[in-house]
């Protein structure tokens, strides 16, 4: 089938790839120049584990191309999806306009029949409302089918989870569409639903806000395991045997990021309040996950009392490993809370600090482009992104470069044996007893 991808960006990218990579014929379009340049040369303006070799592979093979060229990009299309960006406005309401936009430019250069499917997160009512765009500005002629196809990919895995997805909504009134869409999937023998356009609009919302309500609940139950003394990781284990509940998003830590979870909360919540509706746990869990952020700040304050002039090393900075990416990331408001506390910050992450400098450039900050280089001289160090190098970091080497073993860990990720076997080390994690050596 030939297919054009509108938007290259981690949605965009790893659904044109991959859609290439099963056979399909794929041009990508996107408005941003810079990013079309590299990608045709093969190159990946995101870090994302094994989508440059997919990349270069399909653009070898003939069967993947990228344009900024509408026109160019939309000849001989069996079907359209479009990826463009839906992030947060005002109120918390997602912006549309990238995607209104779109819709004008996909329907001022169509002149055939084609079907749209709309794989942006947007909330119910949108893809009327995008169609109703289409049919405006295209010759009258021409007609075009909707369907509602949500991304449930994460970063880090995009292409795993494109290739061996759980489940594929589609939504949509029209038998045929769908037909059309299911045989764009055929090869990969993915369990499909069918459904109504809204419901597949709200599956898309109300799953993120399941996953961000799982991990609010399980960092509530770490905190209030510190105070009466349990283990937050036995009990996150013991609750996941329970196959009613499920061991996956019971992981504590300091809180949520990413480019999705916070937006997508907010937005349900907005589409609430729209209807009538209040909807207060999605309220507690964002109040939960802004709290949780600030945690390991509360127990450095707890250990030394004033920060101001302390040295911290902050190992990770992208909101998960395995990404770039640090939208909404916890690691922002841990470094601005140490410069409003006017410490001194040392920060190391395998892919994301050059990401981050563009958000924070402070004299206070140092980039550092070794883990060993950002704990030297440290007072103490934050584990902020349980990236397989932190994890399995030298830590006796790390010890030894630091002015003071103090360790605080926000993901719970440091090996105990590793920890037990070091005679001098203060430790504190999220949700469990901490591990004080003084001696
Ligand atoms: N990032 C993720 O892991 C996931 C994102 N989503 C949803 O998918 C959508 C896209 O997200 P990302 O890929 O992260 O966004 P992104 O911000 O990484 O990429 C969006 C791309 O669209 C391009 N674009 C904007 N306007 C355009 C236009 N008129 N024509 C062509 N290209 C245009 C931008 O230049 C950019 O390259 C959002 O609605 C998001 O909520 C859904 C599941 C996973
Ligand atoms: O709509 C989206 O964009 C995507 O949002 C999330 O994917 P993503 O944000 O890439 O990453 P996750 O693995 O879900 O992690 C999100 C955040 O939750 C945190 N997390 C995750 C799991 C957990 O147990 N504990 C926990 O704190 C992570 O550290 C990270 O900051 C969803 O998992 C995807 O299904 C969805 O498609």
């Amino acid at each position: 089938m030939n297919v054009s991808v509108i938007g290259t960006g981690y949605v965009g990218l790893s659904t044109g790839v991959c859609l290439a990579e099963i056979g399909h014929q794929v041009t990508c379009i996107d408005i941003d120049k810079s990013k079309i340049e590299k990608l045709n040369k093969g190159i990946s303006p995101i870090y994302e584990p094994g989508l440059e070799r997919f990349l270069q592979k399909n653009i070898n093979t003939k069967r993947l191309s990228f344009t900024t060229c509408y026109e160019e990009g939309l000849i001989g299309s069996d079907i359209i999806v479009m990826t463009v960006g839906t992030p947060q406005g005002p109120e918390g309401k997602p912006d549309l306009s990238y995607l209104e936009r779109a819709a004008v430019d996909i329907a001022s250069h169509l002149n055939e029949d084609t079907i749209i499917v709309i794989k942006s997160t947007v909330p119910v009512g949108t893809n009327n409302h995008i169609k109703e765009i289409i049919d405006k500005h295209i010759a009258d002629d021409i007609k075009v089918d909707i369907v509602s196809n949500p991304e449930f990919l994460r970063e880090g895995s995009a292409i795993v989870d494109t290739l061996k997805a759980d489940r594929i909504i589609l939504g949509s009134n029209k038998p045929s569409a769908i037909a059309k869409v299911k045989e764009l999937y055929s090869t990969l023998n993915i369990p499909i639903l069918e459904t109504d356009i809204s419901s597949a609009e709200m599956i898309k919302y109300a799953s993120n806000a399941f996953l961000a309500l799982k991990i609010s609940y399980i960092n509530e139950i770490a905190n209030l395991c510190e105070l009466v003394g349990a283990d937050v990781m036995d009990v996150s284990k013991g609750m996941g045997m329970d196959r009613r509940i499920g061991e996956s998003f019971l992981r504590p830590g300091i809180g949520y990021g990413g480019s999705c979870f916070p937006k997508d909360v907010l937005a349900l919540q907005h589409s609430a309040r729209d209807a009538g509706m209040t909807f207060d746990l999605l309220s507690e869990t964002m109040h939960i996950n802004n709290l949780q952020q600030l945690v390991l700040i509360e127990k450095a304050k707890n250990r030394f009392g004033e920060l101001k002039d302390m040295n911290f090393a902050v190992l990770g900075l992208a909101f998960k490993p395995g990404t770039d990416d640090i939208r909404e990331a916890p690691s922002i408001t841990i470094i601005q809370e140490l410069i409003k506390s006017e410490a001194y910050v040392a920060t190391f992450d395998p892919a994301a600090s050059n990401n981050m400098e563009q958000v924070i450039n402070h004299d206070n900050v140092n980039y550092c482009t070794s883990l060993y280089e950002a704990v030297e001289n440290a007072d103490a160090l934050f584990i902020i992104t349980e990236w397989d190098e932190i994890i399995s970091m030298d830590l006796f080497q790390v010890l030894s470069l630091m002015k003071q073993p103090v360790i605080f860990d926000g993901r719970n990720c440091l090996k105990e044996e590793q920890l037990l076997e070091c005679e001098k080390i203060e430790y504190y994690p999220i949700g469990r007893p901490n591990l004080l050596r003084r001696s």
